[in-house]
């Protein structure tokens, strides 16, 4: 028997309660093991689970104050981001007032799908330029979400890949979307009130851009075939292929080593995350941790 719509609501909102939930204790047990009231330079991300993230932190910082004269400085990633931290009484400083020498400690962020390499999907909230920014500026980039997101290959739940672009290249960034494979992309516009394409943190556009569901570097090592043939793509692949695109100014892939060779060794960490912490539908934390990192 199909539910009433009483049943429907309540079934929905114990649906949102356990994702916020998850959300939160997701970003409590992160800055528990990554942030410290010592810190000097702290990224924090966008969207909805980051803000329990910010929560955490003035928590945390209620409980141990920093040092006499010492000052925590919050670098936003974004407008949104901005007002969460100022929101929670802490003191932000802009991505490009940063001292030239100065390196984040650490990022937190949130993302909208996760892989079972740790390579993630971001944007779905229009950032992900200045995101990327920060996380590849930060020793650590710490991601925190929700069980919806662990997958174990990115576009398995999530559908599209967000990129950002210049105004004037849409179309043509469109076209060339769909010659690698992209079955149709479309420029992101509002859905409410206003009309007319969604506008980033740079005054740039949106294109949110389907492919099959993406490899990872294993499975290219166990001879699955990830450069695009047939639209199947392995992520860092897409990732380079889709950065090339004139017009395109990033990529909501957040994928590659680099960084993370670069962490090791003691230099600037990278765009894929070092660890991801998931809350679960039971209620727990799942941890998961850069495999690179340990080898
Ligand atoms: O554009 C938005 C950002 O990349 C967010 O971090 C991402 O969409 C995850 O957002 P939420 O925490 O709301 O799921």
């Amino acid at each position: 028997m199909a539910p009433t719509a009483a049943e429907a609501k309540a079934a929905a909102a114990l649906s949102t309660d356990l994702v916020e939930s998850a959300k939160k204790k997701a970003a409590y047990a992160a800055v528990a093991d990554h942030f410290t009231s010592t810190m000097r330079f702290v990224g924090i991300g966008s969207g909805s689970t980051i803000v329990y993230g910010v929560e955490a932190i003035k928590a945390h910082l209620a409980s141990n104050p920093p040092p006499a004269g010492h000052i925590n400085w919050f670098v936003p990633t974004g407008w949104n981001s901005r007002k969460v931290i100022e929101a929670a009484g802490l003191t932000p400083i802009a991505f490009d007032s940063l001292p030239a020498d100065a390196q984040l400690e650490v990022a937190f962020d949130g993302a909208d799908e996760v892989d079972a390499e740790l390579n993630c999907i971001k944007g779905g909230g229009a950032c992900l330029f200045q995101e990327k920014l920060v996380a590849c500026r930060s020793k650590k980039f710490i991601c925190i979400a929700d069980y919806r997101k662990n997958q174990s290959r990115l576009l398995t739940n999530w559908p599209t890949i967000p990129i950002e672009i210049a105004p004037i290249a849409y179309a043509s960034v469109i076209r060339e979307l769909v010659a690698l494979g992209s079955e149709k992309p479309i420029l992101r516009e509002h859905t409410l009130s206003k009309t007319g394409p969604v506008q980033t943190d740079q005054s740039f556009y949106i294109i949110d851009a389907p492919f099959k569901t993406l490899l990872t570097a294993d499975d290219v090592k166990a001879g699955k075939d990830g450069s695009g043939k047939d639209g199947v793509w392995e992520v860092e692949a897409l990732a380079r292929a889709i950065k090339a695109i004139n017009g395109v100014l990033e990529v909501g892939l957040f994928c590659g080593l680099n960084g993370i060779q670069a962490q090791k060794a003691g230099l600037l960490g990278g765009q894929k995350p070092v660890a991801v912490y998931f809350g679960t539908a039971e209620g727990e934390v799942q941890k998961a941790e850069c495999s690179e990192l340990a080898k």
